[in-house]
């Protein structure tokens, strides 16, 4: 297939409405191929896109958006509306997160803005992905890995608090996403139960990064109130600026508290009572909570911030001592296509081996990577390449749910034992 063509059919994926004055390329482009060898499924796709009725017609009633097969709705939020799709050629499962731009104020944009750049810069097995950004002149499709497993405060709220051993395999997941996202230095701002969802296979994602802040570093001061008035921490209450990572910090001791006990720390029916509660601090931790576990709540709901538990302290504390928690990270450069065709061949990882030997098999070639260059997450050709990628690491057991491995006999000096294994160690806590 000739470089010109393949661009413009890649580049008709972006547009809103399907311009069929390129029609006559696509045509040509037909004869080339079929005359010669059989069209490779993007090809054929892309063929179908420009000539086939039904394709034509699915794509004018949205029942297509870009290369993905628009099926039901899956949920709505205050501006979007989050349905269920699958990529026409891998066939892989999304959600499509719709957003009517005409509805968007200028800090609804801007939030959008972040939500975006930040979501597309991170890959972690706990973190929702972001796969790719279709613009139309109306609306705004964000392509999500697909959680199909609900979200952690209807799960809550509907069978009650979790087990012991199941609140110890999810928080650990929401930490190990959430230390990935500080040690990349993204805030996220409003962790609450809503916004952590479950894959069908049990595995947590930090979803919704609507509020998420990019800090130049940790101490960077912020100022805008963001968050849930439950999961709010003092500070934010209190003072005019604030710390980011303690912040999540204190929302992920209030998670943990709604995890354990199926009832929130601080809780009344109006923002002004629930600030009061906050800021007097008391909280009655049942006593059938484990004490390892009251002893991490405590030392996370502290007043201060700078007293507040750190993500590597709870990582080696006494309470999830037992869980075998892996942090499976990825560098962000693996999230861009071009890496495959600029790289030395030998540099290239057997996951990015194994995308590309798959995008090659859907017929996406060099030539469409290096045209699509430049353009990150708006790019139907980065978002292929980051399902493939996807799917090649959950097969490799990226996204195994962490396991319990035991009692564990010693809790001083195991504790030790995971404090030497963390590369960044903190300031001493202590978890009173
Ligand atoms: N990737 C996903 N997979 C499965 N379901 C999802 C996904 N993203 C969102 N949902 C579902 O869609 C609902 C709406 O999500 P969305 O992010 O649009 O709004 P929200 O966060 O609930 O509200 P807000 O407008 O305050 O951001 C969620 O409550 C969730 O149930």
């Amino acid at each position: 297939m000739p470089a010109n063509n393949n661009q413009v059919s890649l580049r008709l994926q972006h547009h809103s409405l399907w311009s069929l004055t390129d029609s006559s390329e696509c045509e040509q482009e037909r004869e080339d191929n079929v005359t010669t060898r059989c069209p490779t499924p993007l090809e054929k796709l892309t063929t179908d896109m420009c000539q086939d009725e039904k394709t034509i017609k699915e794509l004018t009633m949205g029942r297509r958006v870009g290369f993905y097969k628009v099926r039901g709705q899956i949920g709505c939020g205050n501006f979007s509306k989050v349905k269920l799709a699958f990529h026409a050629l891998t066939k892989d499962k999304v959600a499509i997160k719709i957003l009517d731009k005409t509805r968007l104020d200028l800090q609804s944009q801007r939030m959008l803005s972040r939500e975006i750049s930040n979501m597309e810069s991170l890959s972690h097995a706990n973190v929702l992905r972001l796969y790719e950004v279709i613009e139309t002149p109306c609306r705004l499709y964000l392509i999500l890995e697909y959680a199909g497993g609900g979200d952690l405060h209807t799960k809550i709220c509907t069978e009650g608090k979790l087990s012991d051993h199941d609140s110890k395999i999810t928080f650990a997941q929401i930490l190990s996403g959430i230390k990935y996202m500080h040690d990349n230095s993204i805030i996220h701002r409003d962790l609450k139960a809503e916004n952590i969802l479950y894959s069908c296979n049990a595995c947590v994602k930090v979803a919704d990064f609507g509020f998420s802040k990019r800090v130049r570093n940790r101490n960077e001061v912020l100022d805008t109130f963001c968050g849930s008035p439950p999961y709010a921490a003092p500070e934010l209450f209190r003072d005019e600026s604030y710390i980011g990572p303690p912040v999540d910090v204190w929302a992920m001791g209030v998670l943990l508290f709604f995890m354990v006990t199926g009832t929130l720390p601080f809780r009344a029916d109006t923002v002004a009572k629930i600030r009061r509660c906050v800021l007097d601090g008391t909280y009655i931790l049942p006593t059938w909570v484990s004490a390892p576990c009251q002893r991490l709540i405590r030392g996370i709901l502290k007043p201060d911030p700078s007293e507040r538990c750190a993500l590597d302290q709870m990582l080696g504390c006494e309470w999830l001592l037992p869980v075998d928690i892996t942090h499976p990270t990825q560098p962000t450069n693996k999230l861009d296509p071009l890496r495959l065709v600029l790289a030395d061949p030998g540099d290239l990882s057997r996951d990015e081996q194994e995308a590309r030997a798959a995008l090659e098999e859907l017929g996406i070639t060099d030539e469409h990577i290096l045209n699509n260059q430049g353009k990150k997450s708006r790019s139907p050709v980065t978002g292929v390449y980051r399902i493939l990628m996807h799917r090649v690491q959950k097969s490799r057991g990226v996204e195994c749910v962490p396991s319990i491995s035991g009692v564990v006999k010693d809790p001083k000096r195991d504790s030790l034992r995971a404090y030497r294994s963390l590369r960044h160690t903190s300031k001493l806590c202590i978890l009173s």
